[in-house]
């Protein structure tokens, strides 16, 4: 594999809130096209993780290459610019705007144009929001704001997409059908990055998968390799 096959090479990154230092020394990398689970406790660092990746943590040290560009200092539009969607945890929909223009407010064709994530397919991947075009963002369930969140975030045709407790608070039909979805996005080729706390499900849907424990990446490896690792319940706490 060349180093330009990775969409995401971070290494030896640093986070503080404040005085407080978070992460202590990352590498992660994630290739075009593959699926990648992180995993830790609460309060390890994974959102940190990925919000230091993405630009939002300021206070950060260490090397970030994103797409083959050097992202160290990159702010969060220029990441989403190179075609990272992040769904983070909580959803984001916007409340007063319709299902329909949550959907489309960011629709964008690809980086080599590609369009295939259209309206139209992201309305047949989730049923439920075809009934609910015209209901405002703050009359949807949890579940169908997830799924606002994820189609979203399909139709910026992004080469990456970052899950943050995708199914965090749902009933369990509707976990399924995100977890569903989640393969089908797996299938088409878009790289991922999951976490979610339902570890054999993230792993089982993985390529690799990285465990952290208070900033540090305690374990790494393809998703057969963590499963089978002794220290993983362990290091998660089950
Ligand atoms: N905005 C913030 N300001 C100060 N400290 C924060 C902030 N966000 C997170 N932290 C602290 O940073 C540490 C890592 O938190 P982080 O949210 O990255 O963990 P996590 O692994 O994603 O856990 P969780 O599943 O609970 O979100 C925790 O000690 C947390 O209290």
């Amino acid at each position: 594999m060349t180093v330009n096959d990775f969409l995401v090479d971070a290494k030896g990154l640093h986070a503080w809130y404040s005085s407080s230092h978070v992460l202590h020394g990352i590498d992660i990398q994630i290739a075009r096209g593959q699926t990648v689970g992180l995993l830790g406790r609460n309060g390890m660092g994974k959102s940190t993780l990925i919000r230091t990746l993405l630009g939002h943590v300021t206070q950060r040290e260490g090397n970030i290459t994103l797409f083959g560009q050097d992202a160290s200092k990159f702010q969060p539009h220029q990441v989403a610019r190179l075609g990272v969607a992040y769904v983070p945890e909580g959803r984001g929909v916007f409340p007063n705007l319709t299902v329909r223009e949550n959907l489309l407010m960011s629709a964008r064709p690809g980086q080599d144009g590609r369009n295939d994530w259209t309206y139209e397919r992201v309305l047949e991947t989730f049923p439920r929001l075809a009934e609910r075009l015209g209901n405002m963002g703050n009359q949807l369930s949890g579940g169908e704001q997830q799924m606002v969140s994820i189609g979203r975030a399909l139709m910026t045709h992004p080469e990456l997409i970052i899950l943050d407790e995708a199914t965090e608070g749902l009933a369990p039909l509707i976990v399924n059908e995100i977890w569903n979805v989640i393969s089908n996005i797996r299938d088409s080729g878009i790289a991922t990055l999951i976490v979610d706390r339902d570890y054999r499900r993230v792993l089982a849907h993985s390529d690799s998968a990285i465990v952290l424990q208070k900033g540090l990446v305690e374990l790494s490896g393809s998703a057969e390799h963590v499963a089978s690792d002794s220290a993983l319940t362990k290091l998660l706490g089950v």
